[in-house]
């Protein structure tokens, strides 16, 4: 027999394996109505109905047997050709707010567009919270790096020696605040570049590949305590390797349509993709070992020193986290960049405004934390991911048995909470069609947003490491560019497409005027 047919003949084994399952069950009691639980509800599992809505009867695209609901994005299907997150609309609009997408038989997705039921995800997941996404990662790992995990695809109790060893030295505001002069250098000489770059009508045509550079360069800083000359010309190297972490996240994407073969056969994306993390790692590999042969030891600012001689893990872990963070910092912080300039060319009352807060600021200031107790600077940031999420939602299995929505949702299911969808919903957000950084200032009163709507960086224990790394990121190259330009965009709507994250879909066109002018 072949080996593709034996693998075919296994197709049911190995979707098998890709539903999370768990031993653990919780009796559900009935719920006395359906509806959302609300965040004020008594704890999941305390309630009992006679006749509980199941997760067979909650709503969705058509199944078909022995096939499932796959069959919509082929040829025929009703999202065929869509960008997923249009079809993640439509579905919103056609089925309500909890939505079953059958992915293949006996394989469900719950798709989530109320706050109210993203609160009671949160309330289920526990101390380790699952989230299986990124398939193709987790195998690499286990085929070239011994099996060891980073923060993405670990899970339990390898998640949480992990994190609980690299929260402090990412997240804790004066860790941040330690890459805060680093960050204030790469961010002028961005703008320098800016300028030497722009035409003879000031614009800049492709921006989004300058944006990468300088946000690789910020993240490189952070992990490996060196400036790797992004910002320079032909640094060949640093490009290849931004182009590795997009060509990985686009097979990401590729595969959350796939089968999983990769884990029986050598598959062409599973070939791609290590070509691609080879890559990554060949350079995270030459820093890291630069590192261990640098003595010089300062303070603050050094991750990957920090974990070398501070940490309980093993070099492999270590190895396999950074080169992940590292990769992690790339298209993230880049879009998020790319987005917020886009609001300010397409605000320019609020740029001006920001312009006031941000016009005096300088690098000591910046290495002292202004930038951190800038309101409007910090409300700006938080309505352009209100408007322009970068990551199109949340994906979790349920550790435990829940009640979203009124139904009752076995441990095991993943789900993904539409906060991107959530965040423009009048019903939960007032007036949201307009870009309005006031509704998250303390004193406003009039524009409501309700809990839990906008999550850009997730919540909980396994919420976004990087926070506030890109946040300091992103404000200081907003201040810098805003101290010497105005910025306007040259071009209509800009068009967002899903690829993993939301991405532009057209090379950035920026028109950069120096305020002098
Ligand atoms: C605007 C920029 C960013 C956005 C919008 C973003 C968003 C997210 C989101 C939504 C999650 C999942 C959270 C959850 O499941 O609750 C996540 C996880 C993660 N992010 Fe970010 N991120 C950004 C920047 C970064 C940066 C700069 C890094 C690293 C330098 C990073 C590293 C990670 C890692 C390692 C995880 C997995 C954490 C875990 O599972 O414990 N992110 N990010």
């Amino acid at each position: 027999m072949s080996r593709a047919r034996a693998v075919l003949q296994r197709v049911p084994e190995i979707l098998k394996q890709t539903t999370t399952r768990h031993t653990t069950t919780f009796t559900l009691k009935p719920l006395a109505a359906h509806g959302h639980t609300g965040f004020d509800a008594p704890e999941v599992g305390d309630h009992v109905t006679s006749d509980p809505p199941q997760l067979s009867d909650i709503p969705g695209p058509r199944s078909l047997p022995g096939i499932g609901a796959m069959w919509q994005y082929l040829p025929g299907g009703k999202y065929h050709g869509l960008d997923l997150n249009i079809a993640i609309k439509h579905m919103n609009t056609e089925h309500g707010d909890v939505v079953r997408e059958e992915i293949v038989p006996g394989l469900n997705l719950i798709r989530l567009y109320d706050p109210n039921d993203f609160a009671d995800v949160y309330k289920a997941e526990g101390e380790c919270p699952h989230r299986v996404l990124f398939g193709l990662l987790t195998h690499y790992n286990n085929v070239y790096n011994d099996g060891a995990q980073g923060l993405l695809t670990s899970q339990d109790s390898e998640w949480k020696q992990l994190r609980s060893q690299v929260q402090q030295p990412i997240l804790q505001p004066k860790a941040v605040n330690g890459f805060a002069k680093q960050h204030a250098n790469i961010a002028s000489d961005f703008v320098d570049r800016i300028a030497r770059r722009i035409d003879d009508t000031g614009s800049i045509t492709n921006f989004l590949p300058e944006i990468y550079k300088y946000v690789t360069e910020g993240v490189g800083t952070v992990c490996f305590d060196k400036r790797l000359g992004l910002l320079e010309d032909n640094n060949a190297e640093g490009e290849q390797f931004i182009r590795a972490v997009g060509e990985t996240l686009t097979l990401t994407q590729k595969e959350l349509q796939l089968l999983p073969l990769y884990r029986h056969v050598p598959t062409p994306v599973f070939a791609r993709f290590t070509a691609a993390n080879n890559l990554i790692q060949k350079l995270s590999t030459r820093y890291m070992q630069e590192a261990m042969q640098d003595k010089e030891h300062r303070p603050t600012g050094q991750l990957v020193k920090h974990l070398l001689f501070h940490s309980d893990l093993t070099q492999r872990h270590i190895f396999t986290f950074l080169s992940e963070f590292f990769a992690a910092g790339v298209d993230t912080t880049g879009h998020y960049l790319a987005f917020t300039l886009y609001a300010l060319a397409k605000n320019p009352k609020v740029q001006e405004k920001l312009y006031s807060e941000l016009k005096d600021v300088t690098d000591d200031d910046i290495t002292s934390g202004a930038l951190e107790s800038a309101p409007y600077l910090r409300a700006f940031l938080k309505e352009s991911l209100r408007v322009y999420p970068v990551a199109p939602g949340l994906g979790r299995t349920l550790r435990k048995d829940a009640v979203l929505g009124g139904y009752n949702v076995p441990a095991g299911t993943n789900i993904v909470l539409q906060y991107d969808l959530a965040g423009k919903d009048p019903r939960f957000v007032s007036n949201p069609e307009e870009f309005q950084p006031e509704r998250w200032l303390r004193n406003n009163k009039s524009e409501k947003v309700l809990a839990f709507t906008t999550l850009p960086f997730g919540f909980g224990p396994r919420s976004c490491p990087g926070r506030r790394l890109a946040g300091q990121e992103v404000g200081v190259a907003v201040a810098k560019i805003l101290q010497r330009f105005r910025v306007c965009y040259n071009g209509g709507e800009l068009p967002i497409k899903m690829q993993l994250l939301n991405t532009p879909a057209e090379p950035l066109n920026f028109c950069f005027t120096p305020r002098s002018m």
